[in-house]
């Protein structure tokens, strides 16, 4: 399971958690204008826009969870299990391998209207990166500084959906996700007056019980509703550092710790990772569940217009700050 989400503060901001049980070998991945992209059923690029994010690369070529182009266009690919279906080859449309999906549009596009319509003429085709790495049941949120949208690809087609809360989990669908948050419309940051009955007595003998309902286990259906709660009243602060903390608290709210989620016998499902880049400067900030310091790679520290990608290694070493 996995959470994404944008957030506007002092900068525009894109980010998610990557919750799993194993290690894909990520790292952070840089890739420069001029590395071509070998697409297998469209022409290379060969210059184009560069980008910054988690990754596993294999042969040379970056495996992208999620990442920020140059622009500020943002993509992750989250878990939709059962649902993604992806569809043989088709003469008369863009054919993308989902795997190709990020670099892809990342490469090609500046924002999400660019990428909405280019989505027109996409087919998501079942081809597997190799024999040993199948295709990945996932779907997709796009996002640049104005608006995301949603695009999972299931047995009836294409679909696009324009999501104005900026969120992604998993299954079921978005527009189940979307509807859903009405069932919980009566949530509230502040303290609830007594609708119940004028007859009882019902003293608020706590803060915070206006978000009594507000679920608190680690579904899909209920990290949506409550990353929702949390993002739509979160304020915003002014400056950089102070956002990307807050950033990070709000997925924090919607974290796994390991443990809490056993998927099958003394196997755990945990937040490896938490994500947050600066999408007006191109800074991926990363922590990880064994290192809460956050560690920053910046896309235009670097050379953009090299051909070669990038690599930086995770760094998992826990930094306590000892004082005495
Ligand atoms: C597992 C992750 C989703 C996390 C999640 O939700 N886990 C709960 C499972 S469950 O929902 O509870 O069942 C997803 C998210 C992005 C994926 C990579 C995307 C690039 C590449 C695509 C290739 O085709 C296959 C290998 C590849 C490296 C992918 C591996 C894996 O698939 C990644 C890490």
């Amino acid at each position: 399971m996995c959470t994404a989400l944008t957030f506007n503060s002092s900068s525009h901001y894109f980010g998610r958690n990557l919750d799993v049980e194993l290690s894909y070998n990520e790292e952070i991945v840089i890739t420069p204008r001029n590395y071509p992209f070998h697409f297998r059923k469209m022409p290379s690029a060969t210059t184009h826009f560069a980008m910054i994010g988690m990754a596993t690369v294999v042969d040379d070529y970056p495996l992208y969870f999620d990442a920020t182009n140059e622009k500020g266009l943002s993509m992750a690919g989250l878990n939709f299990p059962d649902n993604a279906h992806f569809f043989p080859l088709h003469d008369k449309k863009d054919n993308i391998s989902p795997f190709e999906f990020i670099p892809y549009i990342l490469a090609n596009f500046a924002t999400v209207d660019e990428a909405r319509h280019a989505l027109t003429t996409i087919n998501l085709v079942d081809i597997p990166f190799n024999a040993s790495l199948p295709l990945a049941p996932l779907h997709w949120i796009i996002a640049d500084q104005q608006q995301a949208i949603v695009v999972e690809s299931t047995k009836d087609g294409l679909h696009v959906f324009q999501n104005d809360i900026g969120i992604l989990t998993n299954n079921p669908t978005f527009d189940f996700h979307r509807l859903n948050l009405s069932n919980y419309r009566q949530l509230s940051a502040s303290n609830p007056t007594n609708s119940l009955s004028n007859k009882i007595d019902l003293p608020a003998y706590s803060r915070g019980m206006g978000a009594i309902g507000l679920p608190g286990d680690l579904s899909s259906a209920s990290r949506f509703i409550r990353a929702t709660f949390m993002k739509f009243n979160a304020v915003k602060p002014t400056t950089e550092n102070l956002s990307v903390s807050q950033f990070f608290h709000l997925l924090q709210s919607v974290a796994m710790p390991m443990g809490a989620c056993e998927i099958s016998p003394h196997v755990y499902e945990y937040t490896l990772y938490s994500s947050c880049c600066n999408m007006d400067e191109g800074i991926y900030y990363y922590k990880l569940y064994n290192n809460s310091q956050i560690v920053a790679v910046h896309l235009f520290h670097e050379l953009i217009d090299c051909s070669k990608i990038i690599r930086y290694p995770l760094q998992h070493q826990q930094q306590i700050n000892h004082i005495n």
